[in-house]
């Protein structure tokens, strides 16, 4: 038998394989507002002090319990040497490219040498449609769907010219000083494969985009028509920077075009663009983002809370009409603390619906916002957040608004939709005409499509039953028996998903005691869930992102879109409810390309029928880094004889699996204490034990209520405390 390592050496090992380039300037990637501290001062070119992130560090964390923080950080004098010399660098080289800029010395790249590149990349690029000629094949009709052949006649491949490296952005591209030093501030040094392909495609002009035809190349004149963007690219490959880059950049060009704000005046923040996501944790995870790059550019970036609304100066209100609400809130005198006025708005579908409610009309116009970004696009568009989504979209009725859809998964219905709400939206502005200018949809595609990163180690796992599955999450913990290239382990930090809240609530409960003491105990643990309040999710989400919480238990909430550092795993404690599901859970480890991350699937017999969906995706992870499931693998991942065995998944049952998940654990009071629902409890306990800890909690419970019963009779009776006067003489 193996023993387990004494929990507290094993606990604080800060040897972690994934946690990343030592050193890396970004430190936090999150929610530290590493920006806000000292920003003005920044700004006004006086030193900035270490931000409060680092601070908080070094007031707080133990170095060994930092996961997300390279192992070899630099001391503070150090790191403020490295910072001066690479701003020293930042602005050479910017001063070079800024003499480029007007001079350009990229090369034209040959149509040949565009695709062999692309290619290297693993980056399609598709023109899904031509409203040109979708419009002559409608004749202008009013469609519901666009059918199959006219979208395969609007269908071709392009090859934009590829962003081989950042200093383009600046020297072909003209993004500005200030966001391309805010750009090397972060260390981002190459472009990964989402942004070579999509920067060109919302930067570029048409030749930089592969779409003039030789007709068009006669001409001189730099055309730029209209793209709407879909973007398909693996989880943690950096899709944020990339939209990001094009709004501040398109934001920051109109900036400069306008006039010029008189000194004592300052810039009106109009809502120019839209970022919408679909949990409140992303959407902060993209506020502070965005603020990074923004920082010192005048563009505000405003997160949407409960209870803030738009300004009314930003919404298009028909006559008479007027927030709803908003007369509650300047009554209150508060009207301030409530009303958002900035340039780039991010929030959750629901949220921002309310924030711009009118009192008679429904969602107000937003006729200033020209670009429009859904992050996890294949859910904003779900039935879930449809509704709401296509609200807001139509809300958007400027005429040259740009729309651009970013997941790791989008299926063709999702596709479809937007390509038909694109062109129905268009055709309802009157925008098809052909004196207005072009409109395409382009998909980009990043390796294969809608699969899951192929640098995580896949295990599925039979555990039998629930018992069995608790006992398996302890032993990934605690890996006991002789050492073995088989056995599993996981080391913290890592994300546990359930089903549902009130299983993430019992697992909860059940591992609390599971991190020893002296490796600081309960705390260790925590559970993150829709049904904490705004400031518990975000205390949590900080506590985790600054390694003091190791194990996070929680629900899809966290599947999508948030980015931690150094993540080791990720264990499916319920199997996801769809194909989908899985590739955005594991991606939560093994972000930007890291080696090291592990995703545990522990299955039990009921969820047989339905593990397919998930072997299929780790089938087609496996594929695509040539372990071939056919000549075995690593002994863990999925056997060929598996994979063949499982049941095929039906679509009635695909579709009953994503709206409901496996039935019997849904969170119905029964499912969770009635008598069917004991093959589906989280416990260790069996059945006797249990029943002995109710009788006993029964009888502590009977004995408190008699005493307070007495104590009530006796106030009943006069004899009270209060009562009691003495005996008079
Ligand atoms: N060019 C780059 N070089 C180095 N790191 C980068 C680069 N671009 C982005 N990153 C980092 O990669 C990580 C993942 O980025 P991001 O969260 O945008 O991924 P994503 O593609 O949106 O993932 P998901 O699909 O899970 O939402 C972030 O920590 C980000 O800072």
């Amino acid at each position: 038998m193996q023993k387990s390592a004494p929990a507290s050496t094993k606990f604080s090992s800060p040897r972690i394989p994934s946690n990343g380039i030592p050193g890396h300037p970004r430190q936090d990637s999150g929610n530290g507002d590493a920006f806000s501290v000292d920003e003005k001062a920044k700004c006004r070119g006086t030193k900035r002090k270490r931000s409060g992130v680092e601070k908080k560090h070094d007031d707080g964390i133990p170095e060994q319990l930092d996961f997300f923080i390279g192992d070899a950080r630099p001391s503070a004098s150090s790191e403020k040497r490295a910072m001066d010399k690479r701003k020293e660098n930042v602005t050479r080289r910017l001063d070079v490219q800024g003499a480029q800029s007007t001079n350009p010395v990229i090369p034209d790249l040959g149509e040949e040498e565009r695709r062999r590149i692309l290619k290297k990349h693993k980056l399609k690029i598709t023109i899904l449609g031509d409203a040109s000629v979708l419009q002559d094949s409608h004749h202008d009709k009013p469609t519901r769907t666009l059918s199959a052949t006219v979208e395969k006649k609007a269908r071709s491949q392009i090859s934009p010219r590829p962003l081989t490296s950042f200093t383009q952005l600046r020297s072909k591209y003209g993004i500005s000083r200030r966001l391309a030093e805010n750009l090397d501030a972060q260390g981002y040094t190459k472009p990964t494969e989402v942004q070579i392909g999509s920067l060109p495609l919302l930067l570029g002009t048409d030749e930089d985009r592969g779409l003039r035809s030789r007709r068009d190349q006669r001409s001189k004149a730099k055309s730029r028509a209209d793209i709407d963007l879909l973007t398909i690219a693996p989880t943690g490959s950096g899709k944020t920077l990339g939209f990001m880059i094009h709004v501040l950049h398109e934001l920051l060009e109109s900036r400069q075009a306008q006039r010029k704000p008189k000194p004592d005046e300052r810039p009106e923040n109009r809502v120019q663009a839209l970022i919408i996501a679909p949990t409140h944790e992303l959407a902060d995870q993209i506020v502070n983002e965005g603020r990074k790059l923004a920082s010192c550019t005048g563009i505000k970036i405003a997160g949407l809370r409960k209870g803030m609304k738009l300004h009314p100066d930003l919404i298009g209100f028909k006559d008479g009409d007027s927030l709803k609400g908003a007369d509650d809130d300047t009554s209150g005198g508060t009207t301030k603390d409530f009303l958002v006025k900035a340039d780039i708005v991010v929030s959750t579908p629901l949220l921002l619906l309310h924030a711009i409610s009118a009192k008679q009309s429904g969602a107000a116009p937003l006729p200033d916002v020209r670009f429009l970004i859904l992050d996890e696009a294949d859910v904003l568009l779900d039935p879930l957040f449809r509704e709401q989504t296509l609200g807001i979209w139509t809300a958007c009725n400027n005429a040259s608004l740009r729309t651009s859809l970013w997941s790791a998964t989008i299926g063709s219905s999702i596709e479809s939709l937007a390509q038909t709400f694109i062109f129905e939206r268009r055709r309802k502005l009157g925008l098809m005409s052909s004196s207005v200018s072009r409109n395409y949809i382009v998909r980009l595609v990043v390796g294969l499509k809608d699969s899951a990163i192929p640098n995580v180690a896949h295990r599925l796992v039979y555990a039998a039953s629930e018992q069995g599955k608790l006992l398996a999450l302890r032993q990934l913990l605690h890996p006991s028996g002789a050492p073995a290239a088989d056995t599993l382990s996981l080391q913290p930090p890592f994300l546990v998903f359930t089903q549902t809240i009130s299983r993430a609530i019992a697992l909860h409960s059940e591992l609390l005691y599971d991190i020893p003491l002296e490796a600081g105990g309960s705390s260790r643990v925590a559970v993150l869930h829709s049904d904490l309040s705004d400031t518990a999710r975000s205390k949590i989400m900080a506590g985790f992102r600054k390694g003091e919480i190791w194990i996070l238990i929680t629900t899809d909430l966290l599947s999508r879109g948030v980015d931690f550092r150094g993540m080791n795993g990720v264990v499916n404690y319920d199997i996801p409810n769809t194909g989908a599901s899985y590739v955005h859970r594991v991606g939560r480890t093994g972000r930007q390309g890291r080696e090291g991350g592990v995703a545990v699937t522990l299955y039990t017999k009921e969820d047989v029928p339905y593990v397919k969906n998930v072997a299929n995706v780790v089938a087609a992870s496996e594929r695509a880094k040539e372990k071939s499931v056919v000549a075995g693998n690593d002994g863990w991942g999925l056997q060929k004889w598996l994979s063949d065995a499982l049941p095929n998944v039906s679509k009635k049952m695909k579709k009953e699996m994503k709206t409901r998940g496996v039935e019997s654990r849904r969170a119905t009071a029964e499912a969770l204490w009635g008598k069917g629902a004991r093959k589906t409890r989280i416990s260790t306990k069996s059945g006797y034990d249990r029943r002995l800890e109710n009788k006993k909690k029964g009888t502590v419970e009977g004995k408190r209520k008699r005493l307070a019963q007495e104590e009530k009779e006796e106030e009943g009776s006069g004899l009270g405390d209060e009562e009691w006067a003495g005996i008079e003489d």
